[in-house]
């Protein structure tokens, strides 16, 4: 069950429950963070796509596993366009590692977006990312973990599925909203959920469409529904990295 009650997917609970388990950095992390909203614009400015491309070398979505080297993927996917990077670090059920961020972070100049299932204030400080994912589903005290995020200098993305979630992360303060097209109580996957929640988002808001996008049309459906930067994984890391981020950020 989640915070609301609702029954999760297998997957999704075992994944929660190993994020208990996980404890934080042991200081804390303070962070001089590229910015997001510059790269944007500069994708913008050039006429890319403003895409977030994910090292994800596995998933429970996703059959088999992806043992690349994880910084030279992350090289792949800025030679292709991406306007910045989203590294999993859940190490369980994602094949992530906070050691792949660092390294990644430290080999490429765009902002760099932290993937995981931050629970608790102490794990934000397991490693320096440019922004950090905090998904309301998951965080009782949203605005807690927002303004601990933001203290921290890093860009809280805060992710939601349902209007009230949306609700949630706009009265916490957040600035950056991802809507995720992946429902994680039961896995399954549909484009018209961004569609359904992006009219009722502040104009003030950056809005991100995330999950499920894998074809240039599903790009085109996500921008006309108002999405300023795409989150995309899955359909990047299957096959050549490079050549499928460049596909999207010319959609
Ligand atoms: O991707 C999964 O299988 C998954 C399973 C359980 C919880 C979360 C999961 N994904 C997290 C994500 O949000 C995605 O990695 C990200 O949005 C990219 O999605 P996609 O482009 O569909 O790989």
């Amino acid at each position: 069950m989640d915070a609301n009650g609702e029954e999760l997917a297998p997957a999704v609970r075992s994944i929660l429950a190993a994020a208990r388990e996980r404890s934080g950095g042991e200081e804390r992390v303070s962070v001089d963070a590229r910015s997001f909203e510059d790269a944007l614009a500069a994708a913008e400015s050039d006429g890319r796509v403003p895409v977030i491309a994910e090292v994800k070398p596995t998933s429970p979505t996703t059959d088999g596993r992806r043992d690349d080297d994880p910084v030279a993927l992350a090289s792949a996917m800025v030679e292709g366009g991406a306007a910045a990077l989203s590294v999993l670090t859940e190490p369980a059920h994602f094949g992530g590692s906070p050691e792949s961020l660092a390294r990644i972070r430290a080999a490429v100049d765009v902002p760099v977006l932290r993937k995981d299932f931050i629970l608790t204030e102490a794990q934000l400080d397991l490693v320096e990312s440019d922004l950090v994912l905090l998904i309301a589903r998951f965080v009782d005290d949203l605005s807690g973990l927002v303004s601990a995020a933001e203290d921290r200098g890093f860009q809280p993305l805060v992710e939601v599925h349902t209007r009230a979630e949306l609700d949630r992360a706009v009265e916490a303060g957040a600035d950056l909203i991802g809507v995720n097209n992946r429902d994680l109580g039961k896995l399954e996957v549909d484009l018209g959920t961004f569609e359904s929640i992006a009219p009722h988002v502040p104009d003030d808001v950056t809005l991100i469409a995330e999950s499920g996008v894998g074809s240039a049309a599903d790009v085109r459906r996500m921008r006309s529904a108002g999405a300023d930067a795409l989150l995309i994984g899955s359909a990047i890391m299957d096959g050549d990295v490079t050549a499928n981020v460049r596909r999207f950020t010319t959609a």
